[in-house]
């Protein structure tokens, strides 16, 4: 399981779409929301969009891996999509924020690798935000003031990347998702592998 984290604005759905397109082993985890779709996103590639009486249906249902109040909508994880794509022995990435984490850390703490991105500057992030020009402006000021907030958790994450040049970043995601992939523990049947070659097979 790969989280990637940020302040909004800071790059991590840039990241995280080109990521998917390269590696064919990784799926999303499709959130659900309470919040508005943006232009550009599409209902059940990007979230699946659901009004306030259907979240809490969700959770009264158990039917969330985890879920937090983000800014002022919902979001959650369900469970369902992640169990399918572990059952077909594909990684997950999780566009989560920092509360999440922690839900997902408490959980399973040796399966999650973390990533937290941040922006170059205080100003890029805010450039980034109105560039992106789908959030009204009273939306991007409450974003930039929950920055700072959500910036103080970056210490909790496995890594750190600061997101100057978006090449660079998605390469330094696959680094990572590379190297987690060798741990030894995340080898499958290395065990009777090497039992075989010591027995000179
Ligand atoms: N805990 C949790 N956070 C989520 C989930 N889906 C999205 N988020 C976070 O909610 C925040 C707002 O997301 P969004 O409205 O798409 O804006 P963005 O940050 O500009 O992409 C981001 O920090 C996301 O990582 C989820 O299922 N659970
Ligand atoms: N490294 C980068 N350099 C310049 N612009 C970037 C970079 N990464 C992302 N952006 C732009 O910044 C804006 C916010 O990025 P986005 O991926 O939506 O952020 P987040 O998902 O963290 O809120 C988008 O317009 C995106 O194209």
């Amino acid at each position: 399981m790969l989280v990637l984290s940020s302040p909004s604005g800071a790059g991590k759905t840039t990241i995280s779409r080109r990521l998917l397109e390269l590696e064919p082993q990784l799926a999303l985890s499709v959130s659900a929301t309470t919040r508005a779709k943006r232009p550009g996103e599409t209902a059940g590639v990007d979230y699946h969009f659901v009004d306030p009486t259907e979240f809490n249906l969700m959770i009264n249902r158990s039917e969330f891996l985890e879920y937090a109040k983000v800014f002022d909508n919902y979001y959650g994880t369900p469970k369902a999509q992640v169990a399918r794509e572990i059952a077909r022995g594909r990684d997950i990435l999780f566009d989560i924020d920092w509360q999440g984490t922690q839900q997902l850390a408490h959980n399973a703490r040796e399966d999650l690798v973390s990533v937290f991105v941040l922006p170059p500057s205080t100003r890029e992030l805010e450039r980034r935000l109105h560039t992106r020009a789908q959030d009204s402006a009273e939306v991007v000021a409450k974003r930039m003031a929950k920055a700072a907030d959500e910036m103080s958790h970056w210490a909790e994450y496995d890594y750190i990347i600061v997101n100057h040049d978006i090449d660079s970043s998605v390469e330094s995601v696959r680094a990572i998702l590379r190297a987690e992939r060798l741990r030894r523990q995340r080898q499958i049947g290395l065990t009777d592998f090497v039992k075989g070659l010591r027995e000179g097979q």
